[in-house]
């Protein structure tokens, strides 16, 4: 998506460690037409594919599923949780995955009576790195029978290996912009087709 790759390039900051800095735009402050417009993209590429719920994970996740959710008839967005809370009663699917970016284990929580058989769910997320945020959201839909029906990112970075993975797995991912390199001390960045 021609807008997200010019925005990441004009906005972006490329850090050590494989770290794209969107903060500006994305995942601290929001550009919520830009939010608009990729969730009308993800629209576009998954026409014709039957979702009925939006799964994500907080926190960044949120703001992007439920702008996208306009375009996707208003569904429910279903966000998984990283913490226990009193708030959290009933039954819950968990697991836990390990953050790339806080760089410790969470818990992957979410209540049972809010995804099940009969769901059809489309998996969005602001990045896709390692790849364990999705994992953790797809045993999550494995555990309540939920059938994922693809997956949206905002921005892959494809040299870690979370994307190609995926899909060697079979499932299909729609990344707005694809990374496939970037150099701190350069300040470059490369994008492959998407
Ligand atoms: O493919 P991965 O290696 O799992 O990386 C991608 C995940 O990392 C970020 O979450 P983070 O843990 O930074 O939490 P946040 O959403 O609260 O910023 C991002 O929002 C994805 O969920
Ligand atoms: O803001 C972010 N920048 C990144 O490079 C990244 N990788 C995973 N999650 C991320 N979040």
């Amino acid at each position: 998506m021609k807008e997200l790759e010019e925005r990441i390039r004009r906005d972006g900051i490329i850090k050590d460690g494989g770290v794209l800095k969107v903060d500006a735009f994305l995942n601290h402050q929001c550009d919520v037409e830009l939010f608009d417009a990729m969730g009308a993209e993800w629209a576009q590429r998954f026409k014709g594919v039957p979702v009925n719920k939006i799964l994500t994970i907080e926190a960044s996740g949120i703001g992007i599923a439920c702008v996208a959710a306009r375009h996707f008839g208003n569904v429910p967005v279903v966000f998984a949780k990283k913490a226990q809370s009193i708030n959290l009663d009933g039954e819950q699917y968990a697991t836990s995955i390990y953050s790339f970016t806080k760089q410790r284990e969470f818990p992957v929580i979410v209540g049972k009576r809010f995804l099940g058989p009969n769901d059809h769910v489309l998996i969005l997320d602001d990045f896709l790195a390692n790849g364990k945020a999705l994992e953790g959201l797809l045993e999550i839909c494995e555990l309540a029978g939920a059938q994922v029906q693809g997956i949206g990112i905002a921005i892959e970075k494809a040299f870690q290996g979370g994307g190609d993975r995926l899909r060697a797995r079979g499932y299909r991912v729609e990344s707005l912009a694809r990374v496939g390199s970037m150099d701190a001390g350069a300040g470059t960045i490369e994008f492959l087709p998407a």
